[in-house]
């Protein structure tokens, strides 16, 4: 079990250097996973008008991938002013969290899936001084987070099944993405508390319609991002699909 540790000062979410999207307000946050591994620094200093970056942390066990780990965010770490999301799909997160947030994660997101004490991982990320999120497979209904809405910072909806970057989108997906936010915003009028709802899979400009109309305000981009060659303007190009969510 990881002992949590003294508290350390975050980067905002909404950086007060990132512009403002011209429709809605949408986060992008190109997936590292997509990048040229050969040239990571230069990649990472390809998508600086991202105002996150995520960053999958993958076992081989928990997804049939293995991607990178702390070593590599650590590294990365100094170079990038962004926000730094770690998508932990990995079985069991939490002999792993300490070293996330010493790596430099300003959020850490766990599967609902894949971890026993859900509650007890979530209470350490935040003890950890961390932003706490929480991913949900393809497979996993709504009805999963019923008992931990008020302890999230982040719910990732995956639009694929996770482990692979170039994946097609699943529309089946959207109704719980819609549900989803929905309860966010019941969550934000109970007790301010915001939780933003990202997805993860399939994402570029087409979906990113699709995906915000039902509510989603962060969209985690791999190939819509690095197999682009301009980075700014695919990034440009997923904040100007952003559409206003239409919940009701
Ligand atoms: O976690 C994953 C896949 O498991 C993602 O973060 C991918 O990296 C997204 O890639 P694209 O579908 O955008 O190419």
């Amino acid at each position: 079990m990881t002992q949590p540790t003294t508290q350390k000062a975050h980067r905002s979410p909404f950086p007060a250097w990132a512009k403002a999207p011209a429709t809605a307000p949408v986060i992008v946050a190109p997936s590292l996973l997509a990048a040229d591994f050969a040239n990571l620094q230069s990649e990472l200093a390809s998508i600086e008008t991202a105002p996150w970056v995520h960053l999958d942390v993958m076992d081989g066990r928990f997804v049939p991938n293995i991607s990178f780990g702390m070593p590599v965010i650590k590294a990365l770490r100094p170079h990038s002013k962004a926000f730094f999301d770690a998508h932990l799909m990995v079985e069991d997160a939490d002999p792993h969290l300490k070293a996330v947030a010493d790596a430099g994660a300003d959020q850490i997101t766990v599967h609902v899936e894949g971890n026993w004490h859900l509650n007890r991982t979530l209470q350490v990320i935040k003890e950890l001084g961390c932003r706490a999120g929480v991913a949900l497979c393809p497979a996993t209904p709504v009805e999963a987070l019923s008992e931990i809405m008020g302890m999230v910072d982040s719910i990732l909806v995956m639009t694929v099944n996770p482990g692979f970057g170039g994946q097609k989108f699943m529309p089946a997906q959207l109704p719980k993405i819609r549900r989803i936010a929905r309860m966010a915003a019941q969550q934000k009028a109970a007790d301010g508390h915001e939780v933003i709802v990202g997805v993860d899979g399939g994402v570029n400009p087409a979906t990113t319609a699709l995906v915000t109309d039902a509510g989603a305000r962060m969209l985690v981009a791999g190939s819509a991002v690095f197999g682009h060659p301009d980075r700014a303007a695919a990034i440009n190009a997923l904040e100007g699909a952003a559409m206003p969510p239409v919940l009701d």
